[in-house]
């Protein structure tokens, strides 16, 4: 029997995200974002298509780069206007038993003690379904606005401030109370035993924490940490603490790579690959059959906005796309400092010579993510071959029209999975963390840094 493949919708508290222009498509329902109907009806149609969970992309700023303007961005809503995902949370988590939910939350102008107090609440009200997606910000409007700083932070120091937040947070998560430190003591009129609730005392080079979590222990206590950056520092710091990896590789060898020293470096750092899950950024236009999901595609594409894409990828590179002939091969402004960017292109086809028109038609419909366009078995097909030659856990699933194409993948897709039994048809625990690592699993292994914090009841010790 075929692997069982994790399944998570990607999606943005916001009307567009990755796509451009596809909003304007008469069925996309991105303008109800606004609507927590909206919302628990999504909710709805994943749980009762078995998927994980739904994975929320979020940023502190907004794409800015385009033009020296955030204006085309607001044109395309690019990722502007957006809402903030947390509060979705527990209004979904009411009307579903097993879906989990992913928050992407940044480290760069939080504070640890906050956060946590955030992710227990949110692990509290949704009985252990939620991760935590531990991202670092690139947006200089995010500086600007939060910092009152003209740059972001230099890369190093942002992920040394994530580390340490991360170990701060994980500190208040574990090592502060104690399993049994709530007795509900009415006769005695105890509610907590105040000697089960331990300062956590840091002291460090970002963040001074000396007292208690405000929170007494949620069923998973920390929440299952997800990470998506891919620089060294960024791999280095998801072996070390994350417990599931968004990967947003180009192509099955790319991605083959990334897992393999992804795995390779969670055992250098003494932890067990298998603690680590892995989920690659797909996006899927599917139909009845491949004929009509091509026709779908091409209307998507028809869609596209060349500003609207621009002014994404104006902000995921720092580059100003404008500053580029929309019809010339990027190759000739090389001496520019476009170096990332094509090597990125060129891996996807390096026979080509990419012009920023292309770009804008690729990465228009599902951002820089692959996309698979087809009938149930040659979608079906597609997604196993990126698990069997990859090794990956599963995928995070992308879209062009905002719930449309997620409701066409649980009517086309999903039902060829499960009969194939590459996707589950229930679930195996309440948690989160049990859903990615079997049932039992709801806190973190022992061989998580995180696990060292965790007090043994005083009665044990
Ligand atoms: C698939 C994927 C999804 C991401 N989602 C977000 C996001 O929602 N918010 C955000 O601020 N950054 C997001 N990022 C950015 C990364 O978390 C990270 O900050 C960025 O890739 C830079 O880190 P790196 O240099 O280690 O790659 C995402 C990256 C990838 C690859």
């Amino acid at each position: 029997m075929a692997k069982q493949m994790r399944v998570f919708a990607f999606d943005f508290n916001g009307p567009a995200h990755l796509s451009a222009g596809t909003w304007r498509h008469p069925k996309d329902r991105g303008h109800e974002y606004t609507n927590l109907k909206y919302w628990t009806e999504y909710a709805k149609l994943l749980e009762s298509a078995n998927f994980d969970g739904i994975f929320f992309a979020d940023n502190d700023g907004y794409h800015e780069n385009y033009k020296g303007s955030v204006a085309d961005s607001l044109k395309d809503a690019a990722q502007i206007p957006t809402n903030d995902p947390a509060y979705l949370i527990p209004a979904m988590a009411a009307v579903t038993e097993n879906l989990s939910f992913g928050v992407t939350s940044s480290t760069a102008y939080d504070v640890p003690y906050k956060l946590a107090r955030k992710f227990s609440t949110l692990d509290h009200l949704t009985d252990g379904r939620i991760g935590w997606n531990v991202v670092t910000s690139y947006s200089t409007a995010a500086a600007r606005n939060l910092a009152n700083q003209e740059q972001v932070a230099a890369h190093a120091d942002r992920y040394n401030r994530a580390e340490e937040f991360i170990d701060v947070a994980t500190r208040l998560w574990e090592g502060s109370w104690e399993d049994d430190a709530v007795v509900v003591d009415k006769e005695n009129g105890v509610y907590v035993d105040p000697s089960k609730v331990h300062d956590i005392n840091y002291e460090g080079t970002h963040f001074s924490v000396p007292g208690i979590h405000q929170c007494e222990p949620s069923p998973q206590r920390t929440p299952v940490i997800f990470q998506a950056g891919g620089s060294p520092r960024g791999v280095e710091l998801a072996a070390k603490t994350a417990e599931a990896v968004f990967m947003n590789a180009i192509d099955k060898p790319t991605l083959k790579k990334q897992v393999d020293a992804l795995r390779e470096k969670a055992v250098e750092f003494g932890r067990d690959p298998e603690h680590i899950a892995t989920l690659q950024m797909i996006t899927v236009i599917s139909a009845a059959t491949d004929e009509e999901a091509q026709a779908k595609y091409r209307e998507y594409l028809n869609l596209v906005s060349y500003d609207g894409a621009m002014a994404r990828y104006s902000g995921w590179t720092g580059l100003d796309m404008a500053s580029f002939d929309p019809d010339k091969p990027l190759k000739d402004v090389e001496a520019k400092g476009t170096a990332t960017m094509l090597t990125f292109f060129q891996k996807v086809d390096a026979e080509k010579e990419w012009t920023p028109s292309d770009i804008a038609e690729y990465t228009g419909i599902g951002g820089t993510s692959p996309v698979i366009v087809g009938g149930p078995e040659t979608v079906a097909d597609e997604l196993s071959s990126w698990m069997e030659e990859t090794g990956i856990s599963g995928f995070n699933i992308a879209n062009a029209l905002k719930f449309q194409d997620i409701k066409d993948f649980t009517e086309f897709v999903v039902p060829e999975l499960q009969k194939r039994g590459a996707m589950r048809t229930s679930f195996s625990g309440p948690t989160l963390r049990e859903h990615l690592f079997g049932e039992g699993v709801a806190r973190l292994p022992e061989d998580h840094p995180g696990s060292a914090y965790r007090k043994q009841s005083t009665e044990a010790r």
